[in-house]
């Protein structure tokens, strides 16, 4: 068999649930693709890696081709911390404005776009753009960021004007929803041909992750050096985000996916094909 391909997102949202890999306390025998998640799920799809997180929304487009992997993803309940708007009008004053969206996103646009026109109720005008927040500025009135980027324009804009509206907030305030951005998701095909394989790997990423939830204060040290960001905005940012796929979670992004249904932005509301459930093991 060929060797497993395994994507990493490559922002440090990914670190606490490869800690163990990272830190070599977990063995797991494969090429590791780190990437942003437009690429990654783009990747995933045309078969180029075998396990990765893709973007939520991703998922409800491709849900029959996938497993998701039980209890890992990316998530929150209420603020992210890396998922930010930023705009000199305020939210509401953004009718008929231009938004630039990144293009390393997929979940996160989408989810702009239900509040904008649900929840909020502003119509605007989208482009989309490299993640570069002065140039974003420069040609739109309002400006998406996701992942590291995100998280180094809300440092640096920390005194400034702008308004700074984190996107995991604004669902919980409106939905009362926990939200989730990625999960980890197997190929069908894949996972049918290799079940011991993908039930191993499940297990390891779970002690991975596990092992990882007990070291924030080492990865706020380690982001702080490499980000170059305060350590307390690091740490804190561990600790907002979630990993787990219980059903609280499951409930948050069937509402998610409801309202991307609705506004047609999937052709269909997905079935949550979870690896182990039942679905494929007999
Ligand atoms: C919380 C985040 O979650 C993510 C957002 C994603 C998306 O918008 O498609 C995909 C993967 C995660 O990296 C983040 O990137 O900041």
């Amino acid at each position: 068999m060929e060797k497993l391909q395994l994507g990493i997102v490559e922002y440090i949202n990914c670190w606490p649930v490869h800690y163990g890999v990272d830190y070599k306390k977990i063995d797991i025998n494969a090429d590791i693709t780190a990437g942003p998640p437009a690429e990654l799920n783009e990747m995933f799809l045309r078969g180029e890696i075998d396990i990765t997180p893709i973007s939520a929304i991703e998922y409800a487009r491709n849900f029959d081709d996938c497993y998701i992997l039980p209890d890992l993803a990316i998530a929150s309940d209420g603020p992210v911390g890396s998922l930010f708007l930023f705009s000199e009008l305020e939210i509401e004053e953004l009718n008929g404005k231009v938004v630039a969206l990144p293009k390393d996103s997929r979940t996160t646009v989408a989810l702009l776009k239900i509040l904008l026109k649900r929840y909020y109720q502003v119509d605007v005008e989208y482009i989309t753009c490299e993640q570069d927040l002065d140039h974003m500025l420069d040609v739109a009135d309002a400006a998406l960021l996701i992942g590291d980027p995100a998280l180094d324009g809300y440092v640096e804009n920390l005194n400034s004007n702008l308004n700074i509206t984190d996107l995991g907030r604004a669902w919980k305030g409106f939905t009362g929803l926990k939200m989730v951005y990625a999960i980890w998701v197997i190929r069908k095909e894949f996972a049918e041909k290799n079940p011991e394989l993908v039930d191993e790997i499940s297990d390891k990423l779970l002690k991975s992750k596990k092992l990882g939830l007990q070291e924030f204060e080492l990865l706020a040290d380690r982001a702080a050096k490499e980000m170059d960001i305060p350590r307390e905005i690091a740490l804190r940012y561990f600790e907002s985000l979630r990993y787990d796929f219980n059903e609280s979670y499951q409930e948050g992004v069937m509402k998610y996916f409801t309202d991307a249904y609705e506004l047609e932005l999937v052709e269909e509301k997905p079935e949550l094909n979870i690896w182990g459930e039942g679905n494929e093991r007999g």
